[in-house]
């Protein structure tokens, strides 16, 4: 697609001789948030990476926009204790920033005047958005994050997506984020992406949300989301070829969702 700001065609990528990912067909465009569900080891992070630059591939490519910034927000970020490393510092790192711009960012994120603080004293959903702040001070085209939210509790998880949502709306930028927390997924998402080593299904939570499958997966409470996983689980993979062994897709019969 022309106005695409990252995509890929065909993706595979090995792990020793196993496929965890293949012929994933993926782009996204601006403004768009983009989430990708699927369970425990189902490649989510795997295709982050591939995206980005950061896994090999075995099969495909990934397409880049000419000058495409990237803000990548990881999944963990292991931090010695006894490394004397300050918010301040953390946000020069690679490039030095300003006393006002580091001011002016951690503000934005909702952890003003934090700056002298060790990196490693951090609460959870601090460090969440001090992880941010530092993507969001590279501009970004697209913010790619990798669960941001896990180990946050709910008001703290509610109020992370609320905070991507009004930098997307502020700065234009598209976000792709991979993410456990079905429920906030399906309201703050453009498109959902569930994956289980290739893209089970696809579509916008609007039409994904009136489908009697999404009903009863989602209705009520967690077991709906527990539900969604033993979706994913229904088939099993050749782990030489990758290929799809045996489908029961959940949410893919509504007509607005893409089995692949
Ligand atoms: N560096 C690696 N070497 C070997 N296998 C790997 C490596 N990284 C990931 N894997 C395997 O690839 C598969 C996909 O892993 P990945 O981390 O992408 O899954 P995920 O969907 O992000 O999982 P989670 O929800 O647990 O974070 C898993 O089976 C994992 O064990």
């Amino acid at each position: 697609m022309s106005d695409s700001l990252l995509s890929a065609q065909n993706l595979g990528v090995k792990h020793g001789d196993d496929f965890v990912l293949h012929s994933v067909h993926f782009d996204i465009r601006p403004k768009e948030i983009v989430t990708v569900v699927g369970p425990n080891g189902s490649g989510k992070s795997t295709l982050i990476k591939a995206l980005i630059g950061l896994e090999t591939l075995a099969t495909g490519r990934v397409q880049k926009a000419a000058g495409l910034v990237i803000g990548y927000v990881p999944q963990k970020l292991h931090i010695d204790a006894t490394l004397p490393l300050s918010v301040r510092r953390f946000l020069s790192l690679p490039k030095r920033v300003s006393d006002a711009a580091a001011r002016a960012v951690l503000a934005r994120v909702g952890v003003e005047g934090i700056e002298s603080r060790p990196l490693s004293g951090l609460s959870g959903g601090q460090l969440q958005r001090v992880l941010l702040a530092r993507a969001l001070l590279a501009k970004p085209d697209v913010l790619i994050l990798d669960e941001p939210t896990q180990g946050l509790d709910q008001p703290g998880t509610a109020a992370f997506y609320l905070l991507i949502e009004e930098v997307r709306a502020e700065t234009g930028c598209a976000v792709l984020m991979v993410s456990h927390d079905l429920h906030v997924v399906m309201s703050s998402s453009d498109r959902v992406i569930c994956l289980n080593g290739h893209i089970c299904c696809e579509g916008t939570p609007a039409i994904v949300s009136e489908a009697p499958e999404y009903r009863a997966l989602f209705g009520i409470g967690t077991g709906g989301a527990f539900a969604l996983y033993q979706h994913h689980h229904d088939h099993s993979h050749d782990p030489q070829s990758g290929a799809c062994l045996a489908h029961d897709h959940g949410a893919s019969s509504t007509k607005d969702t893409a089995p692949i």
